[in-house]
């Protein structure tokens, strides 16, 4: 039990408080292959770039002495004034090169995470999915990775030139006279100190402005998909609202947190270029005692005064630093989360039996199928029913691994489901939902999901098997037709057909399939049940069923209350036993004598 639970467990929607700094270079060196050695080129060249910027100082520091000397001429201007338009032009193409190179590191890195992450994600328990609202699962997903393009493209190919060129200046400074270079780097600690508590402050912010980040996208995407319904019940001023206050909040916090960076952040901007006001009065004591000339003072006024400079790109990454990190906390998050054990084994297996054993499974802690065992025999229709909410789509998503059980195991042909690889499972296994998910795409492209490379024949036989070629048919183009996000342009029948046809192509030998609770009208049940009569040919079918007229004929009839299982047996058996079934037949029966005569009323007032 414990693995499994665990698995659902961790899968909720925690946003962490607190970003791990080091996280982006734990996924720089886990999945920068291809980024890592452009990144190094880009840095050597980035630091070339920052000397050649220092060029005109010293080239200015050479003239000051020249003048100071007495030696300055026109020809000495005019070579001086070559070097340092040679070293200008020559450090901007560097740096265009390393930026240009770290770019492209930076999008390898993203595409290596995306990547990744897409193959992680189809292979995490569906709780991960359940605990999600969808908007937050795309900033996830689409957003996060972005974040570190900042990181890579310009962070690291700008921070360590501008660390190295400043450790080398350092050094030189020291070099030249040890007392100078202290008055000139003093200020640079407490510039850096105030940078880290700035980040420090924003960090402590950074869980609750991801969060807001999660809820403001989830309440948008969910408002435009709850259109319809929002205009039905005429409360687009309510839904607004709601929307509009996450807005509100993310931005509240937005606003905290740059009044929580800036007071720091403008300090350090401040200290790093202010350490002339300490190099002049240093070096006016020293030129005073006598232990300093001016060509010296000279030399740390202006390369003293400007080394700091570089030290400003970090500036824009410092600030960032908190989200670039939250968001490598997240993504390694989602690329930690436990995946589904899978064996990759293929097993021979001796036949299509699906047989549950002492099952038990739930939501988060709280367990919804208790102790459940039946058998689903070989190429039997198995139907599940029971009042809503007994546990029947849950115990039919177990089927094909939506779920892991938490205790007990669902056998196929006598092997643990657990043991069999997943690959061999899925072709095994269909599972047709209740609500019929189409992709955006042509109805030729959806339903080769079952059976990718399938001909035009294989797609016209398996349509009209499901019933669904007559209508595709009479669509303006056929089976080139587009359908719009979620196969929004058919009616309810028409997607349950296609996926029927889906599932007949994917001539899977166990069907599981969640019956649609309501249709449109009677023509279009008529020909799903046309449908499903051919998707179970020589098939083993386990249907979670509505209406109850449907699976008359099932050879086992499995009925759940509450999670727990209270009979079986088929229809007539279970009617005469008196039990639940046969109040839950005496009920839908009832219903359907309302719904007739409602019907033959509304023929009558025609
Ligand atoms: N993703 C989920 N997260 C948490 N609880 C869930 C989830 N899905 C279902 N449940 C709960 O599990 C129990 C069984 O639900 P399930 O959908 O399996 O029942 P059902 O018999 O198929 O219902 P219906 O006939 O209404 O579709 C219910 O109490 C439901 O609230």
């Amino acid at each position: 039990m414990a693995v499994s639970e665990n698995v659902e467990r961790s899968a909720g929607s925690e946003v962490p408080e607190r970003p791990d700094f080091f996280a982006s270079l734990k996924l720089l060196m886990r999945y920068g292959e291809g980024a890592k050695p452009l990144l190094v080129l880009s840095a050597f060249l980035a630091t070339g770039a920052v000397v050649l910027e220092l060029v005109p100082i010293w080239v200015v520091w050479r003239l000051v002495i020249a003048l100071i000397d007495g030696t300055a001429s026109a020809g000495l201007f005019a070579s001086y004034a070559l070097i340092a338009l040679a070293a200008v032009i020559a450090g901007y193409l560097l740096m265009g090169l390393a930026l240009g190179l770290s770019h492209v590191a930076a999008f390898r890195l993203i595409h290596a995470l995306r990547l990744a992450m897409a193959r992680h994600l189809a292979r995490l328990p569906m709780g991960w999915f359940a605990g999600r609202r969808s908007g937050g699962a795309k900033k996830l997903i689409v957003d996060e990775p972005e974040r570190l393009e900042i990181l890579v493209a310009h962070g690291l190919p700008e921070g360590v030139s501008a660390i190295g060129t400043w450790l080398a200046v350092t050094i030189w400074l020291f070099a030249v006279d040890w007392r100078m270079a202290l008055a000139a780097i003093v200020l640079a600690p407490v510039a850096f100190g105030l940078m880290l508590s700035a980040m420090g402050r924003t960090s402590r912010m950074v869980g609750q402005y991801q969060a807001a980040g999660e809820r403001m996208n989830g309440a948008i995407v969910e408002y435009l998909a709850g259109m319809a319904v929002i205009k039905i019940f005429n409360r687009s001023g309510e839904s607004l609202g709601e929307a509009a206050t996450a807005v509100r909040d993310y931005a509240a916090i937005e606003t905290e947190m740059g009044r929580q960076f800036v007071p720091r952040g403008a300090l350090f901007y401040t200290l790093v270029v202010a350490n002339i006001c300490v190099i002049l009065p240093v070096g006016m004591l020293l030129m005073r005692s006598g232990t300093l000339n001016l060509t010296g003072l000279a030399f740390f006024v202006i390369l003293g005064a400007n080394y700091s400079q570089p030290l400003l790109k970090l500036f824009n990454l410092f600030h960032n630093m908190a989200h670039i990190s939250m968001a490598s906390t997240l993504i390694e998050d989602v690329l930690g989360t436990q995946t589904q054990t899978d064996t990759g084994k293929r097993i021979e297996l001796p036949n299509r039996e699906v047989k549950f054993e002492n099952v038990r499974f739930g939501y988060d802690a709280h367990e919804v199928i208790h102790d459940v065992s039946f058998t689903a025999g070989d190429g039997a229709v198995t139907a599940l029913v029971g009042p809503s909410g007994s546990g029947k789509s849950t115990l039919a998503s177990l089927i094909p691994r939506l779920h892991d059980v938490w205790e007990g195991r669902i056998t196929l042909g006598g092997t643990d489901i657990r043991d069999i690889g997943i690959d061999q499972l899925m072709e095994e296994v269909a599972f047709v939902f209740q609500d019929t998910f189409l992709f955006s795409g042509t109805i030729a492209e959806n339903l080769r999901l079952g059976k990718a490379g399938a001909t035009e024949a294989e797609l016209h036989a398996a349509a009209r098997a499901a019933r669904a070629h007559a209508f595709i048919t009479a669509l303006p183009d056929g089976y080139e037709t587009k359908l719009g996000e979620g196969g929004a342009a058919l009616s309810g029948g028409e997607r349950q057909r296609l996926a029927i046809a889906r599932a007949i192509l994917k001539n899977a030998p166990v069907i599981v399939l969640d019956e649609a609770t309501a249709f449109a009208d009677p023509d279009s049940e008529a020909a799903i049940q046309e449908a499903l009569s051919e998707l179970a040919r020589d098939r083993t079918l386990i249907v979670v069923a509505h209406r109850l007229h449907t699976i008359m004929g099932a050879d086992r009839i499995v009925v759940l209350d509450q999670g727990r299982l209270a009979e079986t047996g088929r229809h007539g058996d279970l009617v005469a036993q008196g039990g639940l079934y046969a109040r839950l037949w005496a009920d839908y029966t009832a219903a359907q004598a309302i719904s007739l005569r409602g019907n033959q009323a509304a023929e009558a007032a025609q």
